[in-house]
Formats: structure tokens, sequence, C-alpha cells
């Protein structure tokens, strides 16, 4: 095994790790991550202009004097922007910093114990750089490192299991404390979309949940490539933690570019294609991309959260009547996920293509 981040592979060098290769002097980025002129990061005049990501305080929510206000302005929020800055979201403080940590750890690891987790052939899951789908994708400037995590049946006896002991306990209770965060977070929602008891619920409990840890380590020419592709989440939420304090996260808002900053202590969430379906159109996904930066790295940890395989997703049952048409098709869960990775990330071209076109059936 190299110690660097590229082996030669005939003429063309295969790149393992941009972090690898991202350590080797380098006065210009290599080619294929290099974007067109029309998919450059340039902020446009207009999109640097701060703007504030609304907030949506967890306390406000439960708490039955504020329950109501925060209730709309949760509905309000996932409608007009799709995402928001979760505060006192009640996840144990000194639980998220050893998680921290033990994932900053995780990539001080040598190539050698990180490739342990390299994607295999065919595979979606496991560690490494953006797979090339199409022959016209450029290379993100990241590795990411996807994994299924629920339902336990389905994960992958080399990925999480065999995870660093010390940081695979902090996942585990991670990922059993924002289960818990993300289905109170829906039951609010579905309260606020008016849903009948349990439709969201039988959707959400026991799904599919999934997590991706991105490291964006610091690029020379950062204004020539992106770090993770315009893309809107195939999910019903993702709960985002920015693992090292360090910017980067960007969402189209209105057309322009705009960065997220966040919180201290907050944790990001979005609205995914998913629930823009379910609550058939009344909540937007978001179409976000990730930057980089020439100075540190960054590291993120994504957890999506969707329906079991065995489900089928489609505009809920209780919103739709004869004013209220189901406007995205019906479709089971596998084969939606399947669908979705088979397919190169382009913004929110995959919910466009669950849309009902004009003159076709609701089951078409
Ligand atoms: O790194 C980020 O801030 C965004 C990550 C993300 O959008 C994803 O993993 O789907
Ligand atoms: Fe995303």
């Amino acid at each position: 095994m190299a110690s660097t981040g590229s082996l030669s592979f005939g003429s063309a060098p295969l790149i393992l790790s941009v972090q690898e290769l991202a350590k080797e002097p380098m006065a210009a980025v290599p080619q294929p991550f290099l974007l067109n002129d029309q998919e450059l990061p340039v902020d446009l005049p207009k999109s640097t202009s701060v703007i504030t990501i609304p907030t949506i305080d967890m306390k406000h929510l439960t708490m039955s004097e504020t329950t109501d206000f925060e209730l709309e302005k949760l509905h309000s929020t996932c409608k007009e922007w799709g995402l928001f800055q979760l505060v006192n979201h009640g996840v144990d403080s000194s639980l998220v910093d050893k998680l921290r940590s033990e994932i900053e750890e995780f990539y001080k690891l040598p190539l050698e114990e990180r490739m342990k987790y390299k994607m295999r052939p065919g595979d979606v899951e496991g560690y490494g750089l953006s797979l090339i789908i199409s022959g016209d994708q450029k290379l993100d400037w990241g590795d990411r490192f996807y994994m299924i995590t629920n339902p336990i049946h389905r994960r992958k006896p080399h990925l999480l299991p065999e995870l660093p002991p010390s940081l695979r306990d902090a996942l585990e209770r991670y990922l059993s404390e924002l289960q818990k965060l993300a289905m109170t977070l829906l039951g609010f929602m579905a309260k606020a979309l008016k849903l009948d008891d349990g439709e969201m619920e039988g959707l959400v409990d026991d799904g599919m949940q999934a997590v991706r840890m991105t490291y964006y380590p610091p690029c020379p020419q950062p204004d020539l490539v992106m770090g993770l592709t315009p893309h809107s989440d195939a999910t019903v939420i993702t709960i985002l933690l920015q693992v090292n304090g360090v910017d980067g996260l960007q969402i189209k808002k209105d057309g322009f570019w705009r960065p997220v900053n966040f919180l201290p202590d907050a944790l990001v969430v979005n609205v995914g294609d998913i629930l823009e379906m379910v609550s058939n159109g009344v909540y937007t996904s978001i179409e976000h991309r990730a930057i980089v930066n020439s100075a540190r790295e960054r590291i993120s940890m994504a957890m999506f959260f969707n329906p079991k395989f065995s489900a089928e997703i489609g505009p809920a049952v209780s919103l739709i009547n004869p004013q209220n048409p189901p406007l995205y098709r019906r479709v089971g869960m596998e084969k939606y996920f399947k669908d979705f990775f088979s397919r190169k990330l382009d913004g929110k071209s995959f919910l466009e293509h669950m849309k009902i076109k004009n003159g076709e059936g609701n089951n078409a």
C-alpha cells in the first residue's frame, strides 16, 4: 500500500484519498477535480450578503407555554427554507464532544487503517472519495464514509462493527440519541402538517438510518473545486453535526448560494426529498453543497433518517383529497434508494423525476 493518496494505475492515477493527496506538495489541483466554468463555486455579489438561518428551539417546542408559537415557526421554516439550526436539542454535550474528538482521531489514523473500510466495487457504503458515476462528473474535494446503521441486519460487518472501539461506542450512543431526537422532531412536523395520528410514525419508526462523515482537506485552489456537489438529500430529514467548527456548508436560497454559519452547539436539520414528497410539496427539501478553503480541513457528520425499506413512500394519504391531488409518485423505499444511488448527484433532479407530470395518472 502506498503511503500517499495516489497509486499509478496504467497511465491514469487512481486516487484513493483526497486527504492523502492534499498532503503532497501541489502547485495546482489535479484535473479530475477541476470544475467547468459554469460549476465554479463563485459567489455572485448578492449571495455574499449575510442571511440569518432560522433557529428552532427544542425547549420552546416542548414547553406548553411556547409550543404553539414554536410549532408555527417550525412549519413556516420547513416550508420556506427546508433547513434550520436546532438549539437546546438535548443531546448530551459531553457525548457530542467525545464524538467530535473520536472522529478527528479517526482521520489521524494511517491510510492503511482507514482503507480497511474502503468502498468495495459496486457498493455505495464505505470510505473513499466520491465515486464517478458518469464520465462528466468531477471529483469532489473530500473523502466520504457512508454506512447504513439501521436496521441492524443491514449493517455491513466490515464497517461500523469494525470501527475503533472508542469511536464505535461514541457513535452508537450518538445514533440512539439522534434517533429519539429525529422521532420527536418528526412528530412535531407531522402535527404541524396535520397528518393523521400515527401516519408519520408508521413511516419512520425503526426506519432506515445512515450516516456520512466527510473529510474536506484544505485545498490550494479552493475556488476551482467543490467539496460536495450540489444536491438535496434523499431522506425524510438529515441532522448535520459540524465536527470541527469549520464552516463550508452553503444552501441555495431564492436562487443564490448562501453560507450557513453554524451556531456553536447547534445541529443543522434539513428537510429531505422524502419529506417534501410526504408533505405533498408543502415542505421543501433544500439544495445544498459544501465548499472548501485553503487554510483548514473541515469535517462534517450527516445523519440520515428514512422510512423502513419495506415502506411505500409518497404523499401522506391523509393529506390527499380531490382539492389536493398527489404531486409525487408512490414508490417502494428500497427501489427509491437504489435509484437514487444509481444517478449522479445533481441538485434536485431526482425529486423532479418523482413528480407526477401533467396528464399522468396518480399511480404512474
Ligand atoms: O458537509 C456538509 O456540511 C454537508 C454534508 C451533506 O450535505 C451530506 O453529507 O449530505
Ligand atoms: Fe446533504
